[in-house]
């Protein structure tokens, strides 16, 4: 899920990765402070980021709603533009509301110019241009329009100038000239098209929507890229969510350079702001979101270790010998002996019995009931998808185990996995059991390109190819991460470790092969000779 490229067509920005990136909004002014520049600076600032801001225009607003706009003239925002770009290096910039189509202009205008010097000073690569995070705020939580209706079709000249863009439901749908997405599905086909007929990397958001669920998604011109779950904070204090999450976005990419890691990063903070947002009496309506909460309390900015982005990377060089395994590469082509298959497949169901009991486990070590339902579903997905596959491909009788032993391998992996249960910990046991879904997913996805009706293993190649699997592993990626984001650094590092090791694990268990037993043998371990 790392290194995402930008869809824009601009090379994706390689940045130094500043201590601390110098930021930028261009965006209007609220007087009550939840949202605008005054979000935005907060959001910044608690990401830890440098914030600036060049105001395009006042508004008299509260948490009930606007009363008044007041737009100064497009000219001197430009001037106020010009100041900062002369003097101070920008890492990333944020836009807002942009009132009408003159101030759309201005500030396209003053991007084009910012690019036309990047080119002049030879960096065409994009490298020292920063990150530009488009907002296309049309309409305010409280109903008021923030923009004139004029303004979409110069909004949409802008989309291309942007490496990202991060519309609501109805500003994605204003965009595209479409009525608002009732379901998500639909959400996420209307960015697939804004991203591909303005090459730019869409963010779909997932607020507006109905229900429990409030699911955000990187979505490219081939679709989506990384969707990171999210439970609904049952919450009235929703004003300037936007702003900040595009604000904390910008930040973000600026400190890590990876769309995903920010995002996954960004979506982390936000919801401890929401969670946090009653702790504040601000006004009687849709009140802001509590920025500093993570600050306040001890958790400090959003923690780079903690993004399971970087545990990804962190095992490039194991995902890489699972990669350069004669059996993944045999599975792949279907030239992998039937014994060596059927072998691993014994392996297997005896590795899933247990590995069922864990995923109970963590159901029942779950903070909340969400998280319980979780696990409980993926205990009941491996107790009877998988296990249902590998006993009719080794011909057992339903309930039936292979009468095989335990190979070392598979008593390691599950001694460390039991070892995480018995730890009582909820997070180190969640991270110990990622793996399982990620690897095989990841695998899973990349073999299913040599998937044909007659491969030998094509049953085993369409479940871990399946929707339903990708599905499965993006909510445990998610669970995990809530999980990372809330831990003490101690419990921080246990995760890391047992999710490295549950990986180390993978690679072994991959590397087995059937032992070189004689037929009589063989079947007297229960594993039929002509299977
Ligand atoms: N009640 C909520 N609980 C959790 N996340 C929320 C809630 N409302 C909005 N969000 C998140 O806030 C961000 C802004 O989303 P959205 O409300 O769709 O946009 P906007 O503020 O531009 O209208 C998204 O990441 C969305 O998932
Ligand atoms: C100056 C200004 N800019 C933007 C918003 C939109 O706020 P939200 O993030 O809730 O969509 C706002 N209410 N005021």
């Amino acid at each position: 899920m790392s290194g995402l490229p930008g869809a824009g067509p601009q090379a994706p920005r390689v940045p130094n990765v500043p201590a601390v990136p110098n930021v930028l909004s261009i965006a209007g002014s609220d007087p009550s402070g939840g949202a605008g520049i005054q979000a935005d600076l907060k959001s910044i600032a608690a990401c830890g980021g440098y914030g600036m801001a060049a105001i395009t225009a006042l508004t008299a607003q509260n948490t009930r709603g606007v009363s008044g706009v007041h737009v100064p003239p497009a000219a001197f925002l430009t001037e106020q533009l010009e100041a900062v770009a002369a003097d101070v290096r920008l890492d990333a910039v944020k836009i807002g509301m942009l009132a009408n189509v003159e101030v759309v202009h201005a500030v396209g205008a003053w991007l084009e110019e910012l690019r036309a010097g990047g080119a002049a000073a030879g960096t065409d690569d994009g490298a020292r241009l920063p990150a530009v995070v488009l907002d296309p705020v049309l309409v305010a939580t409280s109903g008021d329009r923030l923009s004139e209706s004029g303004s979409v079709a110069a909004l949409r000249q802008l989309l291309p100038l942007a490496d990202l863009v991060t519309p609501n439901l109805a500003e994605l749908a204003a965009l595209r000239g479409r009525p608002v997405a009732t379901g998500w599905a639909e959400a996420l086909e209307q960015a697939r098209e804004l991203s591909a007929g303005y090459g730019v990397l869409v963010l779909a958001k997932g607020g507006h929507l109905a229900g429990k669920d409030c699911p955000d998604a990187l979505v490219g011109p081939d679709g989506v890229l990384l969707e990171v779950p999210g439970v609904r904070v049952d919450t009235p204090n929703t004003h300037g969510t936007g702003c900040s999450l595009s604000s904390a976005l910008a930040t973000l990419f600026a400190r890590t350079g990876d769309w995903a890691r920010a995002l996954v990063l960004a979506k982390a903070w936000l919801r401890g702001a929401l969670e946090a947002s009653g702790q504040l009496e601000v006004g009687g309506g849709h009140g802001p979101v509590h920025h500093f909460a993570a600050l306040w309390s001890g958790g400090g900015v959003p923690r780079e270790e903690a993004s399971l982005g970087s545990w990804w990377d962190g095992i490039a060089d194991l995902r890489a010998s699972i990669d350069g395994l004669g059996f993944i590469r045999e599975l792949r082509d279907g030239t992998l002996a039937r014994a060596d298959f059927e072998h691993y497949l014994a392996q297997d169901a005896l590795y899933l019995q247990t590995y069922g009991r864990t995923l109970s486990q963590a159901s029942a070590l779950a903070p909340d009931l969400a998280a319980q339902r979780f696990w409980a579903e993926s205990a009941h997905g491996c107790m009877v998808s998988e296990l249902t596959l590998h006993q009719g491909r080794l011909e057992l009788a339903d309930g039936a185990l292979p009468a095989v032993a335990p190979s070392a391998t598979t008593t390691g992996y599950l001694n460390h996995l039991q070892a995480a249960a018995a730890s009582g910990s909820y997070p180190v046991l969640a991270a110990a059991l990622l793996p399982c879904f990620w690897l095989y997913q990841d695998i899973g996805t990349r073999l299913a390109a040599a998937n044909r009706p007659d491969h030998p293993y094509a049953d085993w190649l369409a479940m871990y190819s399946s929707l339903e699997f990708d599905e499965a592993t993006r909510r445990a990626i998610g669970w995990v991460q809530a999980a990372a984001d809330t831990a003490r650094p101690a419990e921080l590092e246990a995760m890391r470790t047992a999710f490295r090791e549950s990986s180390r694990w993978e690679l072994e268990f991959f590397d087995q092969r059937a032992p070189q037993a004689s037929p009589r043998a063989r079947e007297s371990a229960g594993v039929a000779a002509d299977l």
